[in-house]
């Protein structure tokens, strides 16, 4: 018989920034910088009024910060000046809210069919006071026509064949996918091939962010269109 796995401490009050290691509070200074209380309040939602709505599962308390916040919020580092970006798959806010945190210089809108999830991330995004981000509720498909932005962010939405198809024609035949992904990033850009090559993919690369920042850095899929 398997033995079962122990369950891991899951108090929220463990999350606050103070209880934090060392590297994950300068880490989230050095994102943050002065909007550093707005991503602890974001923290303190997930880590109860999103375990309650039942966003996240209370396993995710002990990383919220690690494995969640800042390693969805060191993609900033990939997004220019004053772009717009589209957060297909929101969620909980990941990478969306994460980001548009750090960013208050990027528009943001997260797309997110259910509406449960849409009604958590209103409710997140008016507590935060959050002026850059708007929420669509709809499957990223049925937006083509409305939404057209630089910037397409996804985490733990699809695997790159279907993602692409799902999120590229926001761009509109201009800009750049950032998919969030692990491992299989490279795996998953070569299976992706065909459909690389059906949505005129300019180029495909596989990057690291946060090393110097992160204990395990972030694995961003890029994919760039245009010119
Ligand atoms: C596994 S969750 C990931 C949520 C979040 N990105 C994260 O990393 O925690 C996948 C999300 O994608 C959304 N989704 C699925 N298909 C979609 C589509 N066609 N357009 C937009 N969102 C979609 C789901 O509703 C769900 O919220």
């Amino acid at each position: 018989m398997s033995e079962k796995q122990p369950i891991p401490d899951s108090d929220p009050a463990e999350t606050k920034l103070s209880r934090q290691d060392a590297w994950i509070v300068d880490a989230a200074e050095v994102i943050y910088g002065d909007r550093i209380g707005i991503a602890e309040r974001f923290v303190e939602h997930l880590v109860t009024t999103g375990i309650e709505w039942g966003l996240l599962g209370p396993r995710e308390i002990p990383i919220m910060w690690e494995r969640h916040v800042l390693n969805c919020a060191v993609v900033h580092e990939l997004i220019p000046k004053g772009a717009l970006v589209a957060d297909v798959g929101s969620g909980a806010g990941l990478p969306g809210i994460a980001l548009a945190i750090a960013r208050p210089d990027v528009q943001f809108v997260l797309i997110e069919p259910l509406e449960r999830r849409v009604d958590w991330l209103d409710l997140v995004i008016e507590d935060l006071e959050l002026e850059n981000v708007d929420v669509v509720r709809g499957r990223s498909e049925q937006v083509f026509d409305t939404v057209d932005v630089d910037i397409v962010t996804a985490r733990a939405v699809s695997a790159m064949k279907s993602l692409v198809p799902m999120t590229v024609p926001l761009l509109h035949g201009q800009g750049q996918l950032l998919a969030i992904k692990g491992r299989s990033a490279a795996t998953e850009i070569e299976k992706a091939d065909k459909v690389l090559r059906k949505f005129k993919t300019k180029n495909s690369e596989v990057l690291t962010v946060g090393d110097e920042l992160l204990e395990v850095p972030t694995t961003v899929a890029r994919l760039t269109y245009g010119s």
